[in-house]
């Protein structure tokens, strides 16, 4: 794991769309599309803005999500809301923005049909951002949640999973970590000390049910820690 400090907050949003925006060049380069998954959450709204100015040819890029509320997308907790205002607002708007939810469906027959979205047209990831949590949650992947042990399996085969947040048994789904983990590039995005003290927390941990965040930091040359106070 390799780690980005930043002099600031808008220093880091800047820099982490310009690494994020080479590596889809690469992707693009190398295999003719790229794909993309990106947080929701209250930090990565600027750098989701920048990202979303960079000159790509983003009508071969597929973006999805780490994770998703079960809310309708027009719900001001929808991840996918998030995304399609800050990303999808300039020249990404021609990226095609895959939900891991519908409200339409049934929730059983909602994670069947994006779950084969995802495995037809947008796995492996080549590029994931996450963000983390003071609890070491990453996506979905909340300790003590209910689902967390079937999103943790190394050997699961789903690559999303319903799970439901220990805090307000709000339910969502999550990309699992064998999903997060066969991703090209990982990128976690932090700010603020309590992150930074939770991220050292997450690091002496022996047990990714208690850090779930671990399932991405042991990949030497292919996570990055982005942080800035
Ligand atoms: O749906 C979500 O909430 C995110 O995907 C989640 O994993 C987020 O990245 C962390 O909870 C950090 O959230 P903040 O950026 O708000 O601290």
């Amino acid at each position: 794991m390799d780690m980005i400090v930043a002099e600031s907050r808008g220093a880091l949003a800047a820099r982490l769309a310009a690494e994020v925006a080479g590596e889809l060049r690469h992707a693009l380069d190398t295999h003719g599309r790229a794909s993309l998954a990106v947080p929701g959450g209250t930090t990565p709204g600027p750098f989701l803005e920048r990202l979303g100015a960079e000159p790509l040819p983003w009508e071969r890029v597929t973006v999805t999500l780490s994770d998703e509320r079960c809310v309708p997308a027009d719900h001001p907790r929808s991840n996918y809301r998030l995304v399609a205002a800050t990303l999808l607002a300039g020249p990404a708007r021609a990226a095609r923005l895959v939900p891991l939810y519908d409200p339409a469906l049934p929730p059983e027959e909602s994670l069947a049909v994006w779950s084969a979205e995802l495995a037809r047209a947008v796995l492996p990831l080549d590029v994931c951002v996450l963000g983390m949590g003071d609890d070491l949650h990453t996506a979905s992947l909340f300790p003590g949640a209910a689902g967390l042990a079937a999103a943790l399996d190394p050997a699961g085969e789903h690559p999303l999973l319903p799970v439901r947040a220990p805090a307000d048994g709000e339910r969502r789904i999550t990309l699992t970590a064998p999903c997060l983990r066969a991703a090209g590039h990982v990128h976690l995005l932090i700010q603020g000390t309590a992150k930074r003290e939770a991220l050292d927390r997450a690091l002496a941990s022996r047990s990714v049910a208690e850090a779930p965040v671990r399932v991405v930091l042991d990949r030497p040359g292919r996570t990055t820690v982005w942080y800035a106070d």
